[in-house]
């Protein structure tokens, strides 16, 4: 299992805004992570790279508690954070430096990946470049090549393309689920946005703090008898922020 999260919960002061969320998430499997505005994703991400802390529960990352092993659960993970984190003045290069030094790597090892993710995202030719000369698109091609350079098992991506055109979204998406076979990674994508989510993806629902769904989406719309994920998202939810 490449993830595992048993009957987490979490709360800020009185409020609980994980409601026990159980979690099996496979290797080399793409995961779509729906929910609205404050349903609770980027909380749940906070814990799985341990940004915070909790004992209601356990999560188990790669096969390493996050508790009784948390150098191995955090090397196990890429993460793409929903504010970019790359520092633009820095070529992307020295980003991608700078990130293989703090995982430890070698610098040969470091080069290697460096090469070999930059021409995955066909970012070879902006190697030399400062971030802020890069549009938003290639910006977030540079922070998923990042978060890739140390081979996680699980790639965390929390709302990847908010602020991104489409056809820029569609393709780093298209990309991130080729991944997944390619690599044998496992993606856990969040997003509040419907049409993300495509019907042969596995797709887990997050709504107020707690897992209303989890199942292949085709099968979740034959299930519900509904041909699309908005509609699917209505009648699993009381309000339908997600549209
Ligand atoms: N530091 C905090 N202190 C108190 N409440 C918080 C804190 N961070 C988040 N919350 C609340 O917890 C709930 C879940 O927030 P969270 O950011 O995890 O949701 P989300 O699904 O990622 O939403 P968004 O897409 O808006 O980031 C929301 O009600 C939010 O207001």
């Amino acid at each position: 299992m490449a993830l595992n999260v048993d009957s987490l919960r979490y709360r800020y002061q009185q409020k609980w805004v994980l409601d026990n969320v159980n979690l099996q998430l496979e290797q080399g499997q793409f995961y779509a992570l729906l929910g609205p505005n404050g349903a609770g994703k980027s909380t749940l991400f906070n814990l799985l790279c341990q940004l915070l802390q909790t004992r209601d529960g356990a999560i188990d990352v790669a096969g390493h508690s996050t508790l009784k092993a948390p150098r191995k659960a955090l090397a196990a993970l890429g993460i793409v954070f929903q504010q970019s984190t790359l520092d633009l003045d820095l070529t992307v290069q020295q980003n991608l430096e700078y990130h293989a030094s703090l995982h430890g790597m070698s610098s040969k090892a470091s080069k290697a990946a460096i090469e070999r993710e930059l021409a995955r995202f066909e970012l070879i030719d902006r190697k030399k470049d400062s971030v802020r000369s890069l549009n938003g698109g290639h910006r977030r091609r540079v922070e998923i090549a990042r978060a890739l350079l140390h081979d996680p098992a699980i790639l965390l991506l929390d709302e990847a393309s908010v602020g991104l055109d489409m056809p820029t979204r569609d393709s780093i998406n298209q990309h991130i689920r080729g991944l997944c076979e390619s690599r044998g990674i496992t993606v856990l994508s969040s997003t509040h946005l419907v049409d993300e989510v495509l019907p042969e993806d596995h797709l887990i629902l997050l709504h107020q703090g707690k897992i209303l769904l989890d199942k292949p989406c085709q099968q979740a719309l034959d299930d519900e008898q509904v041909g699309g994920v908005k509609s699917l998202y209505r009648n699993l939810t009381t309000s339908g922020e997600a549209a």
